[in-house]
């Protein structure tokens, strides 16, 4: 392949932007201008799998490009009504479309970075000219590779995402959103060829992740999973409270009721993230004699909390600070060092708690 192209680099500028424009050139052909009425080689899968595989590239480098290649072919395949390795590559199989898939997964192994993010996928609009005749953008395989990820159209009224662009994406990054909550390290401009009224332009970041103790975070959403219980022996909260805690109960907490026809009973609430409901769900109805479940949203609302250790004559005992507006407002010793230490010690807990509060400076206890 190597005597099939040259790849071009050079900095150039789009509507004042200034950014690197790179051209595979393929020689004795046409360039890389995306007129894509002619006709190339046709590839299959197999053949593109064949040519990545005898290639000298890095092992991560050929599994991303030959996984973006099968996204393509998959697309391809559902569109055309084909099987995968039936679908011929048309300009997809061309030498620059693979210098461009290739291209990219090189970028990203040498990058070596932790997470990729990107923003909805602007697609475009208009019609585009290719092996099939006029189709309208997106293009049929650019939607079927986007399924799932954010899209808007219309910006232009031409193709702003191909089936190639669209496959780097999809095969690559890690989370579609627009928020940017991170701090921006370096800035890079890929230059495309098309004028348009917008800046063509593609713009990367190299960036750090915020850190995630935000408001969001301390307003954390959960939800109360809630059933009540006026028939069941009462041995038994003990071990399904256990079960519910390893299933990843947030709190359980037992409230006795008085139920219709004047009967005692238990409301059982559990306080539990999104991602555990289906588990705790699982536990209350397979363990309790339950057959129904009350679930609402709760909003918590949360001072930011650390932990810090403090020495008595006793032992070492973690406490748990709380912040309000930045200011430590809450300290608590943990019970269980508490415990621990008062049986230790042969001494009443009392006391271990009040060796703690005196060293706990500026902060009464009880609060
Ligand atoms: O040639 C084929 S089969 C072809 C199919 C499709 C479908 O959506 S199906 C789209 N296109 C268009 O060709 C160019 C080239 O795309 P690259 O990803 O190779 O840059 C683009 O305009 C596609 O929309 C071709
Ligand atoms: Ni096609």
């Amino acid at each position: 392949m190597d005597s099939e192209y040259e790849i071009r680099i050079r900095r150039e500028n789009k509507k004042g932007i200034e950014g690197t424009k790179v051209d595979v050139i393929l020689k004795n052909k046409h360039d890389h201008s995306h007129d894509h009425t002619h006709s190339h080689t046709h590839r299959n899968l197999k053949d593109i799998e064949d040519i990545i595989n005898s290639s000298s590239l890095n092992e991560n480098v050929k599994k991303l490009s030959i996984d973006m290649f099968i996204k393509i072919a998959q697309a391809e395949a559902k569109v055309h009504g084909k099987s995968l390795y039936e679908v011929h590559f048309h300009e997809v199989g061309a030498v620059d479309s693979i210098v461009d898939i290739v291209g990219a997964a090189i970028c990203i192994d040498y990058l070596k970075v932790d997470k990729i993010m990107a923003s909805h996928v602007q697609v475009g609009g208009g019609f585009v000219n290719c092996a099939h005749g006029l189709i309208p953008v997106p293009a049929p395989a650019t939607v079927e590779i986007l399924k799932g990820i954010p899209i808007k159209s219309g910006l232009v009224p031409f193709e702003t995402t191909t089936p190639t662009g669209a496959a780097i994406l999809a095969v690559n990054v890690d989370e579609f959103t627009d928020e940017m909550n991170f701090t921006i390290e370096k800035i890079g401009y890929g230059i495309g060829s098309r004028d348009l009224k917008i800046p063509n332009v593609l713009r990367v970041y190299i960036a750090r992740e915020n850190e995630k103790k935000t408001e969001y975070d301390l307003h954390n959403k959960q939800y109360i999973l809630e059933t009540n219980i006026d028939d069941m022996n009462p041995e038994i909260y003990s071990y399904i409270e256990k079960k519910l805690f390893d299933k990843g109960a947030l709190d359980v907490f037992r409230t006795p009721i008085i139920m219709k026809k004047g009967r005692m009973a238990v409301k059982l609430s559990v306080l539990v993230n999104e991602k555990d409901i289906k588990a705790i769900q699982e536990v209350i109805f397979r363990e309790t004699t339950s057959i129904g479940i009350r679930k609402y949203e709760v909003e918590k609302i949360m001072l930011e909390r650390d932990f810090s250790k403090v020495s008595t004559n006793y032992g070492e005992v973690t406490v748990k600070n709380s912040y309000y507006k930045g200011e430590r407002i809450k300290s608590k010793p943990e019970y269980e060092d508490c415990r621990r230490l008062a049986e230790e010690n042969n001494v009443p807990i009392g006391e271990i708690y009040r060796e703690v509060y005196k060293k706990i400076e500026g902060v009464s206890n009880d609060k």
